[in-house]
């Protein structure tokens, strides 16, 4: 089964109202591969989910950047996969590297996060770690815990291309991903492995987003800084067609 290209948009903690208007004005108006071809996905921070969600074109979906572990209650400045549910937002974003480092998130409670997540029937883009010891442990807990890896996107963000403005190059890319494609296999099974996406985060740009592409194990990009430029916000979209 061929593996649908995946490209999403991580806002991280970023935007105003109106910043976020003209993104979405920008998405809307582009002419971009049909969904039949490429998914994309926006993340905005919370307080912008409904408003972008009412604004974007219906061909182009949402994601939170996060969501509880279990089901809401007395968690104060969390939000609840089921309220994600009940606002028609699919997807989320969970254990991206900046929440590990700077907010503790364990390998355990990442795995945790996702698999109640998708039992609830919210779609998850499972971010993972850089070196092969991050990456065995982090995705350990995913496998165990996923039953049905359908609603999964898995992410590979290393640390040092966060931000930094230093992509992986094509070949560094296709090798982890290779490997955790073999993973997936050797964990879980070679179903899940041949139809899982295996995106790459850091630093994707419009200038090396074709060479990442062309890898056979690259199935699309996490972009952040890159997703938040009016001048850049297509150009890892459209280039595909
Ligand atoms: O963390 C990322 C996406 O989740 C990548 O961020 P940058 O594209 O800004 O390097």
């Amino acid at each position: 089964m061929a593996r649908k290209f995946f490209v999403g948009g991580n806002w991280k903690c970023n935007g105003t109202a109106e910043e976020v208007k003209k993104i979405v004005t920008t998405l809307n108006e582009a002419e971009v591969p049909s969904e039949d071809v490429v998914e994309v996905v926006v993340s905005p921070p919370f307080v912008f989910l409904t408003l972008v969600k009412s604004l974007l074109r219906s061909d182009f979906h949402v994601a939170a950047q996060n969501c509880w572990v279990r089901k809401g209650g007395a968690f104060t400045g969390e939000i609840s996969a089921e309220m994600l549910v009940n606002l028609g937002i699919p997807w989320v974003i969970i254990g991206h590297s900046e929440r590990r480092a700077l907010l503790n998130e364990s390998n355990e409670f990442v795995g945790d996060k996702v698999a109640y997540a998708v039992s609830q029937g919210v779609k998850v883009i499972a971010c993972i770690g850089e070196t092969l010891e991050q990456r065995e442990p982090g995705s350990t807990p995913i496998a165990e815990k996923v039953t049905n890896w359908e609603n999964v996107v898995l992410a590979y963000e290393p640390v040092w291309a966060i931000g930094t403005g230093k992509v992986a190059t094509p070949a560094q890319a296709q090798e982890v991903h290779c490997e955790l494609r073999k993973w997936l296999n050797d964990n879980v099974n070679s179903e899940v492995a041949a139809s899982t996406r295996i995106i790459y985060g850091g630093s994707v740009n419009g200038a090396n987003c074709n060479e990442l592409a062309a890898q056979p194990d690259v199935d699309g990009f996490l972009v952040g800084g890159a997703s938040l430029k009016i001048s850049d916000v297509l150009s890892f979209i459209v280039p595909l067609v």
